[in-house]
């Protein structure tokens, strides 16, 4: 589904990504972590088209992303930040609508169908009761689940998450995470998210990639990344390793020593 071959980014002399290699297979969930200024977002900006590499390829659908019409690209990724949507004045509903934009023809206005998928998708996402609201009246954790719910009208092959879960209490940091993982497993979605909790990651994501200084450190299972020295090295702290007491999955505890 996507492959980054000796992917460079450097920003006036300073490498921010250096000679990133990696493949993602279509349907899996990766979870791409690190320190602050690892380079995962200049990464994310990189595969979605955003920001054109300073050297090396990547590959969506074993065509070179640049070679990809914007259109084309608008439709088969989907893009979610931190921030969400920005708090336009706008409803629940349009700006749910707007996702289907990418499938819309010059001046074409939407159909029926468009409309029919915007209410499924409302319905599954537990947003229907709130499609008349403001977006700029919505509370955090409401918005960014319009934001997945104007990503999954969208129809996207390839997901792109950038710390979804940051302004999020733990209940609707579970939240969106789910709705993600029940969508990957529903339609078969390739997601690529940015998380700075470890522990989420290692219970959502089938493959960790770990980058530090712009590099791809190493890339595995949790039980690959989630180890004691590796961490060390990379975020220069000492974590405890335990395992999850359901899903036996290994996770981290923090103390003061
Ligand atoms: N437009 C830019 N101009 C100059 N430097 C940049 C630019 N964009 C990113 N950088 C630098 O590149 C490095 C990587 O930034 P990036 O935002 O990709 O890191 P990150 O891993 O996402 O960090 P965080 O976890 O803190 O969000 C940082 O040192 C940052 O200052």
């Amino acid at each position: 589904m996507l492959q980054l071959e000796q992917v460079s980014k450097k920003i006036e002399g300073q490498s921010i990504v250096q000679n990133v290699t990696i493949e993602i297979t279509e349907g899996q969930c990766v979870g791409l972590i690190g320190p602050n200024g690892a380079g995962k977002s200049s990464l994310i900006k990189l595969i979605s088209g955003l920001e054109e590499p300073s050297a090396g390829s990547i590959y969506l659908k074993g065509k070179s992303v640049n070679q990809w019409k914007t259109k084309k690209i608008a439709k088969s990724v989907a893009v979610l930040t931190q921030e969400g949507l920005a708090p336009y004045p706008i409803s629940v509903y349009d700006a749910v609508l707007m996702g289907r934009y990418p499938h819309l023809g010059f001046f074409q206005r939407e159909s029926q169908e468009d409309y029919d998928k915007v209410d499924h998708v409302l319905e599954i996402t537990g947003l229907k009761d709130f499609k008349s609201q403001m977006l700029d009246t919505l509370s955090g954790g409401e918005r960014q689940r319009v934001a997945i719910a104007k990503a999954m009208v969208q129809e996207p092959e390839l997901l792109l998450l950038d710390e979804p879960t940051t302004f999020l209490d733990i209940g609707h940091q579970l939240n969106v995470l789910r709705l993600v993982q029940e969508w990957q497993e529903r339609e078969n979605l390739t997601v690529v998210m940015v998380l700075h909790d470890l522990n989420l990651a290692a219970q959502f994501c089938e493959k960790l990639i770990l980058m530090n200084h712009g590099e791809v450190v190493k890339e595995g299972s949790s039980e690959d990344i989630i180890a004691e020295e590796t961490l060390r090295q990379v975020y220069h702290a000492t974590p405890e390793i335990i395992r999850h007491p359901k899903s036996n999955i290994p996770q981290i505890l923090l103390s003061p020593q």
